[in-house]
């Protein structure tokens, strides 16, 4: 049985940093399974955090100059992960970090060159995941549903409260998902008014009340109604999210209270829409898991027919990385690893570029 050592990374659009993750992947009897062996997370400096932020405004040669730089830097990332525990590797996985999502323009881009990131670690790597998808006419996103699939395949639903919240759940024997809006992007967004990272356990966000008019105004973007398949990029929160919170004259614990009842009412209101038990599980991983207020919120607003669960902080916060390392494993065995019925291109396909260091 061929067991593959994977470092696989994800650097995603909270920004909080970049998550590295070393697993095995092997298949049994025709089911894959895996083992989580070491993690690593690097936050990401402020001087970084804004580099990548500011990334969608930059003229074509700066972009491509951060795309190299920052491939170098994944690379190096790798190199020490591997030296810190002596690691035996096959390949990396790599995500990159998405700085274009425009898939209604036929784009997406994820920065972290393939080929400078072989190089610099010397290791096969497979990445750009998404591009193949959207040059199928989907929406190169989300991803992850495959691996939600695969491996957790006995939940009723899985959420990833990230940057942005997304869902996947199976309906008439397909798996179906897609974004469904704002998670930590919108809170991060608040705290750093005060020149904090995020609010710790959802913690200030308790003491606020709602305001109402905010909520409402939340509620009504045009997003939400558009029907699936779905998704979106940071391009969509600058452009109709921040002037909703910007303009929002009110203290910071009052508009992350507001914001935490509009992730949570959002989240509800798609699940019950889905639901056809009356008894179900919902798997909620990314670092809102560790929001206590927002997974007590949402719980409330589910009502009994629906579980939350949040599981260990290593599958919290590094689920998305393993199934980038499952979603290399099924390139290279050519199975398929991006669902069309999540992402509506015109086919199933194995995704993503594999360079060799060179
Ligand atoms: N203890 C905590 N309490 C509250 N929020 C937290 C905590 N730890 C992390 N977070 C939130 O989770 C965010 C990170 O989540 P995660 O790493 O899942 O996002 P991401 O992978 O960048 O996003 P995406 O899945 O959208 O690409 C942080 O920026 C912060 O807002
Ligand atoms: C284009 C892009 O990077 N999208 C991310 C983002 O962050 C969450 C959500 O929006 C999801 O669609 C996706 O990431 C995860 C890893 C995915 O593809 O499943």
């Amino acid at each position: 049985m061929k067991i593959y050592k994977i470092v696989s990374m994800m650097s995603g659009t909270s920004l909080d940093g970049l998550d590295l993750c070393y697993c095995h992947i092997w298949k049994k009897k025709d089911k894959w399974e895996f083992e989580i062996k070491k993690t690593k997370s690097i936050a990401y400096s402020e001087e970084m955090q804004l580099e990548l932020k500011d990334s969608i405004f930059l003229k074509a040669d700066d972009l491509l100059q951060l795309h190299n730089t920052y491939g170098v830097w994944l690379g190096e990332q790798v190199n020490t992960f591997i030296t810190e525990n002596s690691l035996e590797v096959d390949f990396v996985a790599s995500h990159g970090h998405t700085t274009h999502h425009q898939p209604q323009n036929g784009l997406t881009f994820q920065i972290g060159s393939g080929q400078h990131l072989a190089n610099t670690c010397e290791i096969m790597t497979i990445c750009d995941f998404r591009s193949n998808d959207v040059a199928l006419g989907g929406q190169g996103a989300p991803l992850v549903p495959i691996g939600d699939q695969i491996f957790f395949g006995t939940y009723d639903f899985c959420l990833n409260l990230g940057g942005i919240s997304n869902i996947s759940f199976e309906a008439k024997g397909k798996r179906i998902a897609y974004d469904i809006g704002l998670a930590n992007m919108i809170l991060n967004h608040i705290t750093r008014k005060i020149d904090l990272a995020y609010d710790k356990g959802g913690g200030m966000a308790r003491t606020g009340s709602v305001n109402v008019d905010m909520l409402k105004a939340l509620n009504n973007l045009k997003y939400y109604a558009l029907p699936f398949p779905k998704s979106i990029g940071y391009e969509w929160f600058v452009e109709e999210v921040a002037p909703i919170v910007d303009s929002t004259k009110d203290s910071v614990e009052n508009l992350l209270h507001t914001a935490v009842h509009h992730i949570s009412e959002k989240v509800a209101q798609q699940i019950s829409l889905n639901l056809n038990t009356d008894k179900g599980i919902l798997l909620v991983t990314g670092g809102g898991g560790l929001n206590d207020f927002l997974i007590e919120t949402l719980q409330h607003k589910l009502g009994d027919s629906i579980k939350v669960h949040v599981p260990s902080k290593i599958m919290i916060e590094f689920k998305e990385a393993l199934v980038f390392a499952l979603m290399g494993v099924l390139r290279l065995e050519k199975e398929i690893n991006v669902l069309s019925s999540v992402t509506g291109a015109k086919r199933d396909s194995s995704s993503g570029v594999i360079y060799i260091p060179n």
